[in-house]
């Protein structure tokens, strides 16, 4: 029997609201949730989720979806769309401050430029974040700034350091409506394993001790262990002599694990 072809979420857009672009190409929404890789079953988290360009294709992987989405008029048109779809739920709510979910889960988002940071923060900064992987539709500069192998920020140091941030690819304005003045990109983080909190906790002391001499020797920012700081440093893929914000993010962590299995030393805990 011949199907109804459902129309684009874009073609639904019903009144025009400052600063929204809504994703006006459905491969790009393929594309983003295929990184997400999400199982039947897993919860998958999508923030500002508009009129469904990526709710609809979402909730077919047979995920359980959660779309939050602060426009109750979106809301509405949202839940008439996805009606035949048992497996999403809807919150209307502010992405800031929603509350996150207490199980792993996944996200996968084209999230307003204007709260991209503080979404991240909330993803990717406190070391219970639940978070298993994510995969975003970001502005482009962000994106570049995110996936810097030397971030700027002791912050973004412990995102890049806990996750893996990749670019994947740049998507041009034209597939948005109203098209925006600026180029998007399709940004995956995925969490790095083996990092207990131990770890963690060293790692944060680390990048505090890094980004806050950035200029400083690398041994200098390193506690003593009986091992010798150049031979520690050295395993883990440090030149000791090298300045301490220019050591890439992953290679602390690799070294924070060596550290929490040192018992004569104790770190402070990691933001929560
Ligand atoms: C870039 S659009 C993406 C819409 C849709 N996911 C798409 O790809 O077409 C961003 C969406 O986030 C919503 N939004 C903006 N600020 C929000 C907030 N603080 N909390 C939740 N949703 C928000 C907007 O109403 C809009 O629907």
């Amino acid at each position: 029997m011949p199907q109804r072809r459902r129309r684009p979420a874009h073609e639904d857009l019903p009144t025009h609201r400052p600063g929204i672009h809504l994703l006006a190409n459905p491969h790009v929404a393929e594309r983003l949730i295929r990184s997400c890789a999400p199982c039947p079953g897993d919860l998958v988290v999508e923030f500002g989720a508009g009129l469904g360009a990526i709710t609809t294709p979402l909730a077919r992987t047979g995920a359980r979806v959660l779309a939050i989405e602060r426009d109750a008029g979106f809301a509405r048109r949202l839940r008439e769309r996805v009606a035949d779809e048992p497996g999403v739920r809807i919150r209307v709510d502010d992405a800031r401050t929603t509350p996150l979910p207490r199980e792993p889960f996944l996200v996968a988002a084209s999230i307003p430029y204007a709260i991209s940071s503080t979404l991240l923060r909330r993803l990717l900064t406190p070391a219970s974040s639940r978070l298993r992987r994510a995969a975003l539709i970001v502005e482009w500069g962000f994106a570049k700034r995110l996936t810097a192998e030397v971030p700027r920020t002791r912050e973004l140091a412990w995102w890049a350091a806990r996750f893996d941030l990749e670019l994947v690819h740049r998507i041009p304005a034209r597939h948005f409506r109203p098209v925006p003045s600026v180029d998007s990109a399709h940004l995956v983080a995925r969490r790095r394993p083996g990092l207990g909190r131990g770890a963690q906790a060293a790692l944060w002391t680390l990048l505090g001790a890094a980004y806050g001499a950035p200029r400083t020797p690398a041994r200098r920012v390193v506690p003593r262990t009986g091992r010798g700081r150049h031979r520690l440093l050295a395993e883990h893929g440090i030149d000791p002599a090298q300045p301490a914000g220019d050591v890439p993010p992953p290679r602390w962590a690799s070294l924070a694990t060596t550290l929490a299995s040192d018992r004569g030393l104790w770190f402070p805990p990691p933001p929560r």
